[in-house]
């Protein structure tokens, strides 16, 4: 009973020392120590499964004696165990397996490395699996230079730790394998980013022109909502400005140095979206011949711009909202989940209050993303903006087309501002385009709205 009890403190003491736990230095300080104390080994091996799931390698171990500079035990991680007596007896029972060195001499095929442990002073050792509710994960040994290390008491608390370790290692096998996943994501965006080093350039560029009351106050929304990280939905016609405001945002923001991505929602067919947005594992499906990082991934650390999503096919409405609200995404065909760290801009030219009612766009999914909203008005609401809009896209144009100075006619201005601009302010960055490349002079004196519709 006393000694129930003692266990029973042990294994208490021992899981707040391994909720503190961090990494494999951390873990192993803490089993060497704390075992230390209620067992009297030398070696101990942490051997985990592969990623094939049958071997076993090491993934965490201590040698001493003769044993610290022997180059049998200096492993590299890469050696693969199992497949002999010994693991197949841990693997296979409930409770720690005990094995005397010179008793196992004596039996035919002992495996190659028994004797290596007789002539660096091992003399028995024990083994435990270790194992979650829901997954094989490998298994612990101790090794000891004396005899009589292992009596039942000791076992008892063998297994007892060994339900703990699983837990623990069970969440840092998950941490390493997200850690290789964003070192992969990492490789992948920064050979993105040599690839189209203009993009950036273009970017920090992104320049919002607009004096009228209604711009002013979009200005001071981006200005207040950009550090702040959270979700912004961005409405307005077609081209309002609504992806220079998304950049605008971007670049104010903590994670300008990462990069914006853009999802085009309306682009694609629903299964091609799906892959775009979430990536897909080589051989997910028919045609998947590679591994693909969807967008999601590759805005990791930056701003992911969902353009369209008013046009968002339902079904990834529902796969959206649940990305948006764990922070993870799962590749299709992927075994386990991908953390990601994305701030998520949508824009729309739908009114999706409106489609919310019609059924086409999911409630929950608006409130998701209507944390922030701007609406940028169109052109026809803020026409005291246009002789400015006008002269900045005059000047770029035509310093484009290597041309001095030019100007609008005062007949070209009326009729600009008399204009409804159902093309908002590309339909004018276009006309004014136009323009500059049709005059010869340096006065614009025709107007070329009509044959621009
Ligand atoms: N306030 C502004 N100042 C300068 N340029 C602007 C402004 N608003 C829009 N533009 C220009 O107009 C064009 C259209 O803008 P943008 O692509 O951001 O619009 P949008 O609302 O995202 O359009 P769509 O809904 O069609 O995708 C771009 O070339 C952009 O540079």
């Amino acid at each position: 009973m006393k000694q129930g009890n003692m266990m029973v403190e042990f294994l208490l003491s021992l899981s707040s020392d391994i909720a503190l736990i961090r990494d494999k230095d951390d873990f192993l300080r803490v089993l060497r120590e704390r075992l230390r104390e209620v067992i009297h080994f030398n070696d101990i091996v942490i051997n985990i499964f592969d990623e094939d799931g049958k071997s076993l390698v090491p993934y965490l171990y201590y040698s001493e004696g003769r044993r610290k500079n022997h180059p049998a035990f200096q492993r590299s991680g890469h050696s693969k165990l199992g497949g002999d007596q010994i693991f197949e007896a841990v693997m296979a029972a409930e409770q720690p397996q005990v094995f005397n060195v010179r008793k196992l001499l004596k039996v035919k095929n002992h495996p190659a490395y028994i004797p290596l442990f007789r002539e660096t002073g091992i003399v028995e050792f024990s083994g435990i699996r270790l194992r979650t509710a829901t997954h094989e994960i490998g298994c612990l040994f101790l090794f000891s230079e004396q005899t009589g290390t292992f009596p039942e008491p000791v076992l008892q608390l063998i297994k007892g730790v060994s339900h703990q370790l699983s837990i623990v290692l069970a969440n840092m096998l998950a941490n390493d394998r997200i850690a290789s996943q964003l070192k992969e994501i990492e490789i992948y965006r920064q050979r993105l980013e040599n690839k189209h080093p203009v993009r950036k350039k273009e970017i920090a560029q992104a320049d919002l022109v607009g004096n009228s009351r209604e711009m002013q106050q979009v200005f001071r929304l981006i200005s207040q909502v950009a550090p702040a990280d959270s979700t912004v939905l961005i409405l307005g016609e077609t081209g309002t400005g609504k992806e220079l405001v998304s950049k605008a945002i971007h670049n104010h923001s903590t994670r300008r140095d990462k990069l914006l991505v853009k999802v085009n929602c309306a682009a694609l067919p629903v299964n091609l979206i799906e892959s775009e947005l979430f990536g897909h594992e080589k051989g997910a499906f028919t045609g998947a011949s590679e591994r693909r990082i969807g967008k999601f991934e590759m805005a990791h650390g930056g701003t992911l711009l969902l353009d369209e999503i008013g046009e968002l096919p339902l079904e990834l409405q529902a796969k959206l909202l649940r990305v948006l609200q764990e922070r993870e995404i799962e590749r299709i065909g992927g075994k386990s989940p991908v953390r990601i760290d994305v701030r998520i801009i949508a824009a729309t030219n739908r009114d999706l209050k409106k489609e919310v009612e019609a059924g086409r766009f999911r409630r929950d999914l608006f409130y998701r993303l209507n944390v922030f909203p701007i609406v940028l008005p169109p052109l026809r609401e803020r026409k005291d903006e246009i002789p400015e809009l006008a002269e900045y896209f005059l000047q770029r144009y035509a310093g484009k087309a290597g041309k001095s100075a030019m100007r609008l006619a005062d007949g070209v201005k009326e009729e600009m501002m008399a204009y409804h601009w159902p093309g908002n302010v590309r339909e004018l960055e276009h006309l004014i385009e136009r323009s500059v490349l049709l005059s010869r002079g340096t006065v614009i004196e025709e107007s070329f709205i009509r044959k621009s519709h």
